[in-house]
């Protein structure tokens, strides 16, 4: 698990680091790595320029620059306010040779110092007006200048960086927004860091969480998931999720619902009735995709709010919560939800906009309803009532297809169903899927049934990595 944290954790952090280390260690250590990634980045070119702005961000880049002269690396500087440049900084560089410069000339290489933690909005139109002027590729320091530390977002330009190196440890712009490559070097912060504000799961532990079965187990004791979705009219979503659910554990499914019998001829395995009545015992249900918002939908949705088990509420259960809060009313406050919206459906249950902190609109839907929601997007954020949040960056849009999130609810369902802590089950689900779109598109468009069939695939690429 890599644990990121917001400017406010890291600041107080590294204001206390910086009190008990000699001054300037600190800045030079940080820009000695830069200079290191920036010396592999040119794999034996010459030409570096520096944008340095007001703060240390620029003073990093100046000590890096030093760096990089004494290594006979050519280093020009643009100050962007030269009254407030880091002056150790720029002495160093200075002594060391490297050139101030109105305009960067040609370069291999840029690094972007514009401004680092401290940033506010976009780029200010001078700096704008120079990065549009690199052709070079960007060597960020610490993160990308124009995109918000703590959100990711970026409300007008931005350095786009091909690679990033950060200090102390991840901010949250390293998973909410493309910085390129993302390296850290690691200066002593950890032991003076709260508790990570964000957590992006890595392989190791998703193959750690995913239930595989011993030698004691059967169909029943890895968990029954329940598929409550799908209608007369829209079968396909029940075909989807279920046949998700089937493939993501070993453990049985049951189907419940109108679309019985498409359901019974695409996966023969799972056990299906027209009724959520008869559907017998299960461990969770995943409800919603398909299934409609009439009377009879919401009967299904109130029967599995009130079974006593968890529940992955998708699509129509979302839309039904939000048309009718009544419906809370069935749910046992012990057992877990998890709500899985994209930024409509979440616009609908909160009645307002995500906006551009989609951290805290996911943090504030789960304390209001005292659920795990994971918010469906580019970059996923998993939020669950505690206040603990994952983020999950898909590597490719291509599974933004139809049917996609009827796949993803089959598969949250079916971990749910085998116990996984509901957090690191949505969490792991997010993963898995968007690792089997990817894996089934390849780079060409696919429909959601082939990133279904690419589930066991994902799996195995992720529990690759277990000894
Ligand atoms: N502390 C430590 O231990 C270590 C810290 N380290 C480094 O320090 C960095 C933080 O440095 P910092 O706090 O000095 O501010 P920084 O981010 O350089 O901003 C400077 C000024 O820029 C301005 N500005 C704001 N937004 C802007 C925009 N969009 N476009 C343009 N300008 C903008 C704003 O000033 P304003 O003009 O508003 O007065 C702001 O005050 C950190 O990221 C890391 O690189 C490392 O050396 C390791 C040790
Ligand atoms: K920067």
């Amino acid at each position: 698990m890599r644990g990121l944290w917001n400017t406010e954790h890291v600041k107080a952090a590294e204001a206390r680091l910086l009190a008990r280390t000699p001054e300037g260690s600190l800045m030079r250590r940080a820009a000695f790595g830069v200079a290191t990634v920036a010396l592999e980045l040119l794999a034996g070119r010459r030409r570096v320029g520096l944008l340095v702005g007001s703060g240390d961000n620029g003073g990093d880049a100046l000590w890096a620059g030093y760096y990089l002269r004494r290594r006979g690396v050519a280093v020009f500087a643009v100050l962007l306010s030269p009254e407030r440049a880091h002056a150790e900084g720029l002495a160093a560089f200075r002594k060391a040779g490297g050139r101030v410069v109105d305009k960067l000339p040609e370069v291999d290489l840029a690094v972007d110092g514009v401004v680092g933690l401290s940033a506010r909005g976009p780029l200010r139109p001078e700096a704008a007006e120079h990065v549009a002027g690199v052709t070079a590729p960007f060597l960020a320091v610490d993160l990308p200048s124009g995109v918000d530390p703590d959100t990711g977002v970026t409300g007008g330009p931005f350095v786009e960086a091909a690679t990033t190196v950060t200090f102390g440890c991840l901010k949250p712009v390293h998973a909410l927004a493309d910085c390129g490559d993302v390296r850290l070097v690691e200066f002593g912060l950890r032991p003076e860091l709260p508790g990570p504000d964000l957590m992006e799961l890595e392989r190791e532990d998703i193959a750690f969480a995913w239930p595989v079965p011993g030698a004691g187990d059967d169909k029943y004791t890895q968990g029954v998931t329940g598929i409550a979705a799908g209608s007369a009219t829209y079968p396909g979503a029940a075909v989807l999720a279920t046949g998700a659910s089937v493939l993501a554990t070993s453990g049985m499914v049951r189907y419940a619902g109108q679309a019985a019998d498409a359901v019974r001829a695409r996966w023969p395995e799972s056990i299906c009735t027209g009724s959520i009545t008869d559907a017998g015992r299960v461990q969770a249900w995943s409800v919603g995709p398909g299934l409609g918002t009439g009377l009879s939908a919401e009967n299904v949705l109130k029967y599995v709010l009130e079974a006593g088990v968890p529940v992955c509420a998708d699509a129509d259960a979302i839309t039904m919560f939000a048309n009718n809060p009544d419906l809370w009313d069935a749910r046992d406050p012990d057992t877990a939800v998890v709500l899985t919206p994209h930024d409509r459906e979440y616009a609908r249950l909160m009645g307002e906009d995500v906006g551009d902190d989609r951290v805290a609109a996911a943090r504030r839907a789960a304390a209001r309803f005292n659920a795990v929601v994971l918010l469906k997007g580019n970059t996923t954020i998993i939020a669950d009532p505690g206040g603990a949040v994952a983020v999950n960056r898909s590597r490719s849009s291509w599974p933004a297809t139809a049917g996609s999130g009827d796949v993803l609810s089959g598969v949250i369902g079916s971990l749910l169903a085998a116990g996984v802590y509901p957090l690191l089950a949505a969490a792991s689900a997010a993963h898995v899927h968007s690792l089997a779109g990817e894996l089934a598109a390849n780079g060409a468009p696919i429909p959601a049934s082939s990133l279904m069939a690419a589930i066991p695939d994902a799996i195995r690429s992720v529990r690759a990595v277990t000894p």
